[in-house]
């Protein structure tokens, strides 16, 4: 059995640094995950029965974790499988890797997938539709799509947006087809240490801005926004209903909190719970859970269901679930948001933000500008982020 699972005398920057293309990345403020080959892969569609599977998997192979994604759609219709990888190898290290930066060739040819225009009025056509079918909110994404004329260099924008984001979760997956999706996510679905699920779901934004004055009245704003209130509302109704009957004690702060990354302010309320039964894996937990409020819309089934209406284009694992699972049932899954999915010479980014009744189209358009920015700031084209 070659299955190496290292204390490693490896840095967080050394595995960063290490990182290839195929491999599995996962950094967080605390500790890097780099995971690489394959012993076997894994994809179900359900994934309730892909969790059911991966404890066996594991106890076969010997093997101490697998890493993997969820996709958007995890509905009875879907054929976007959830995929993980058993891999060969798993090196772990403590601390956030800090590197130089890394610098990276400009794309070729840019497309915004919709157009501004059409992607305002697909969020007048969600305000209305609320409305008309009874739902409290629905989370509307755009792409960019941008060409290259070499591969896509998968690996130096994942060093940047680790080196970028520490505080965030910085993740990098394979995709069935040999496909990547690459992101920084603030926001974490849930983790799972032993008995303690932690979970911190994120709704509610406003555009950072370079100028104090106006970034801290960015801040202020979103605090006070009974709209945002409302949009983060909706996420923690769900994920504490959907917690419950996993937990025999869960504690939920009163209010949100407010938080940066480098591009938003947001509205985070963390969750803390005890789970009942000890044998339930942070990957349950996680096909439970997906897809929340924050990145489909209440009640789901309906809200996907507009959503697949309103986008011209499949969200794939764009707005799924990124993570691990190891023997014991520990784990963590973050929320694969910020993030594109990269091919050979192109790549898709994609951007999306919670629409409720109260919702204004160009202010929707201007947040997933500024969600964009996570990405294109770590391939140096801050410019790109007004397409
Ligand atoms: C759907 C996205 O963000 C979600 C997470 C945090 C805040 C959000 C919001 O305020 O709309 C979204 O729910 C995205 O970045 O593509």
């Amino acid at each position: 059995m070659d299955v190496v699972s290292s204390p490693d005398p490896a840095t967080p920057a050394d595995l960063a640094a290490r990182y290839q293309r195929g491999d599995f990345l996962f950094t967080t403020a605390q500790r890097a995950l780099l995971a690489q080959g394959t012993i076997r892969t894994v994809t179900e569609t359900d994934p309730r029965r892909l969790a059911s599977v991966i404890p066996g998997v594991l106890a076969e192979t010997g093997a101490p974790l697998a890493v993997g994604v969820l996709p958007f759609d995890t509905g009875p219709d879907t054929k976007v499988p959830g995929y993980l990888v058993v891999p060969r190898t798993v090196h772990r290290s403590e601390g956030a890797p800090s590197l130089p930066r890394e610098v990276l060739p400009a794309p070729v040819r840019v497309r915004a997938v919709p157009s501004p225009s059409q992607h305002m009025e697909a969020v007048r056509s969600a305000v209305a539709a609320l409305a008309s079918r009874e739902l409290r909110k629905a989370v509307l994404a755009r792409a960019l799509d941008l060409e290259f004329d070499s591969p896509v260099p998968a690996e130096s924008i994942v060093r940047n947006l680790a080196v970028g984001n520490p505080r965030h979760f910085t993740y990098a997956a394979e995709l069935p087809g040999g496909r990547s999706l690459v992101g920084a996510t603030p926001e974490l679905l849930l983790r799972r240490t032993g008995r303690t699920v932690f979970s911190s779901p994120h709704a509610g934004s406003m555009p950072r801005s370079a100028d104090p004055v106006t970034d801290r009245a960015n801040g202020e704003a979103l605090r006070t926004s009974r709209k945002d209130q409302l949009e983060h509302a909706v996420v923690i109704d769900y994920v504490v209903e959907a917690l419950r009957p996993f937990c025999r004690s869960l504690d939920v702060p009163a209010g949100p909190e407010l938080v940066t990354t480098p591009a938003i302010w947001h509205l985070r309320t963390p969750i803390t719970g005890e789970l009942a039964d000890p044998d339930v894996t942070a990957l349950d937990l996680a096909a439970a859970l997906h897809p929340t409020p924050a990145i489909c819309g209440t009640p789901t089934d309906e809200a996907r269901e507009l959503v697949q209406e309103l986008e011209p284009f499949d969200r794939d694992y764009y707005a799924g679930a990124v993570g691990w699972v190891d023997a014991a049932g520990d784990g963590e899954w973050a929320v694969a948001i910020r993030c594109a999915e990269i091919a050979s010479t192109s790549m898709r980014l994609y951007a999306g933000g919670g629409i409720v009744p109260a919702s204004d189209p160009q202010a929707e358009l201007d947040e997933t500008t500024a969600k964009f920015r996570t990405l294109l700031t770590a391939m140096g084209l801050e410019d790109l982020a007004g397409v």
